[in-house]
């Protein structure tokens, strides 16, 4: 039996008032998905295609201008957690603990008496163990991101939003951000991943490609780099102007060259393997 669909988008579109203040423009049209219990989403586009307007909308922030239908099942609820691009974004406490605190309350999904206790376990799942009590200007920009997710564990969820959280920070702060991400999709988070950066495709169930306003390719990671054959030049990364990672790359100047990998190579891991076995 398959995972259980928990938010079902139909038709989701939105339109804004233009700069110029005189016309209605486009944001987006007529974007249809699923997303099932237990999933991993990355969301990949340009600037300006449209994924943190679908984010927002999928959250349930009541944007103007959104129609089409949004359901979501019981368990998941109207709102879902969001954390957004600036670590800044959103904190509200002087510390870490404070601040999964607040959100606690506001969200009441735990018990009063048990909300110091919760907090301090919520921050802890996100390895900040030896800082809950750091005042919240000295943390790093990635220290301030998890604090934002520990945040986001306040209101219970089964399915939380990323939105480019890692585009602020370096990629050691990246990496691990990203890690402590996986680590809640492994203990049963549901999760939408929004990025740029194709290197974290990796392990996601499905992928995304937001392109003015609409969805243009949903499928898998190693689809997005599938090309018909060997210099086709035509895979759908290739359509939508992505500059593919390295190892794909090599895989597809091999395969010119006439050593086909057996997959495409989407990690560099994966290129040594498939190189190394000839
Ligand atoms: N309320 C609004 N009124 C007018 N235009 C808007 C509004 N919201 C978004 N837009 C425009 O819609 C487009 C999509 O914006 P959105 O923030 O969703 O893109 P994005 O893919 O997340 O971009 P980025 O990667 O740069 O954050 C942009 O051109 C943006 O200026």
């Amino acid at each position: 039996m398959g995972a259980e669909i928990i938010v079902r988008g139909t038709n989701l579109s939105l339109s804004a008032i233009s700069p110029n203040g005189r016309d209605r423009i486009a944001i987006l049209h007529s974007v249809n998905f699923t997303i099932k219990q237990g999933e991993w989403i990355t969301v990949i586009g340009g600037n300006g295609s449209g994924k943190s307007t679908l984010a927002k909308v999928i959250a349930g922030m009541p944007l103007t201008g959104v129609s089409g239908r949004l359901e979501k099942s019981a368990k998941t609820g109207p709102s879902t957690p969001i954390v957004l691009q600036n670590p800044d974004a959103g904190l509200v406490g002087a510390t870490p603990w404070e601040d999964v605190v607040i959100m606690m309350e506001q969200w009441g999904s735990v018990e009063g008496g048990r909300i110091p206790e919760a907090a301090e376990d919520a921050l802890k799942r996100l390895g900040l163990d030896g800082r809950l009590q750091q005042a919240l200007d000295t943390l790093s920009g990635g220290q301030k991101q998890l604090t934002a997710i520990a945040g986001c564990l306040a209101a219970s969820p089964n399915f939380i939003i990323l939105d480019e959280i890692t585009s602020m920070l370096d990629p050691d702060m990246s990496r691990e951000v990203y890690k402590q991400v996986r680590h809640l999709h492994k203990a049963g988070m549901t999760v939408l991943w929004i990025t740029q950066k194709l290197e974290e495709l990796e392990g996601s169930d499905t992928v995304w490609v937001m392109a003015g306003g609409e969805m243009a390719y949903e499928g898998t990671g190693l689809g997005l780099f599938r090309r018909s054959g060997p210099g086709a030049c035509d895979s759908p990364s290739e359509r939508y102007g992505f500059e593919p990672p390295y190892s794909v790359q090599v895989g597809w100047e091999l395969e010119v060259l006439g050593v086909p990998a057996p997959d495409i190579p989407l990690y560099l891991e994966k290129l040594q393997g498939a190189v190394g076995s000839r």
